[in-house]
């Protein structure tokens, strides 16, 4: 395994100027960011701001056109291996095997992370008490109710525990017993040597478990920083009415 670029740096994230462009569409424009371990790092906007897309580079699904991106230290361009190492991730159409249940859906992703049999089997009792998988575990997934989707989904993702998480709109669908559940996953994963990502369209979701958040627009960051900061610098009382703000007030200056 190469050394990280940054051995010691505290930085799990650090985009410079990311470009994406689809054909003549520009879907983010100069995107700057750092995250440090310990965050849950939240990333708010509109349908089409560019959320997914960004995630998606991050997680060496899609190529920047232009501009830099490292994860836990590793270039996604340049060390795309490292990162996947280290990286779990969940988006919404994510499936899993029909015929499988929970437990062999784990212990084959154990298996491709090379864990041995009695680290498969304490992680999935780790989890099963985590995310409170119960008689999920041995259910055929084609039998999953959303929720139960869901938590397999998440399950399979951190597997073999990856020091960053990337949640691309993870409780969507969910129940609030199940998006419970997920919140004190996402809460828990607050730890030095961790980053997760938690993309949410849910103010009240970002308020709770993230640290700090950022507010995309039509591919431009609007705003990064701690809540109550963004509050008191839209002078706004809560996170849906600063993130209006934000967002037309960006509105008004791309006009
Ligand atoms: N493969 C593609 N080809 C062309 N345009 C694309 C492609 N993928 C995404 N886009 C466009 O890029 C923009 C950003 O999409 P993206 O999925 O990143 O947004 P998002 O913030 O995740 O929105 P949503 O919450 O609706 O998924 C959208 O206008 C979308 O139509």
């Amino acid at each position: 395994m190469t050394q990280p670029q940054n051995p010691g740096n505290q930085t799990m994230l650090d985009i410079q100027d990311v470009t994406k462009t689809y054909g003549k569409f520009t879907a983010l424009r100069g995107v700057s960011l750092r995250a440090p371990e310990g965050e849950v790092f939240g990333l708010l906007g509109p349908n089409g701001a560019g959320k997914t897309t960004l995630l998606r580079i991050l997680a060496t699904l899609l190529q920047p056109t232009s501009g830099t991106a490292a994860v836990a230290g590793y270039d996604v361009q340049r060390q795309p291996e490292e990162v996947r190492r280290r990286v779990g991730v969940v988006n919404g159409g994510m499936g899993l095997p029909a015929r499988l249940t929970g437990r062999e859906v784990l212990r084959s992703f154990a298996g491709l992370y090379g864990m041995t049999r009695a680290q498969t089997e304490a992680r999935i009792a780790e989890l099963d008490e985590r995310l409170e998988l119960g008689r999920t575990l041995d259910v055929r997934a084609g039998d999953y109710s959303t929720g139960m989707k869901q938590k397999v989904v998440i399950a399979r993702a951190v597997i073999q525990d990856p020091p960053v998480l990337i949640l691309d709109e993870a409780a969507s669908g969910l129940d609030i017993f199940a998006r419970r559940t997920l919140l004190d996953f996402v809460l828990a994963t607050r730890a030095p040597g961790r980053l997760t990502l938690y993309s949410t369209h849910v103010m009240s979701e970002a308020e709770e478990v993230c640290d700090r958040v950022a507010i995309l627009h039509e591919g431009q960051l609007l705003s990064v920083g701690r809540i109550p900061d963004i509050l008191s610098q839209t002078r706004e009382g809560n996170l849906e009415r600063a993130f209006f703000s934000l967002v037309r007030g960006g509105e008004a200056r791309a006009v």
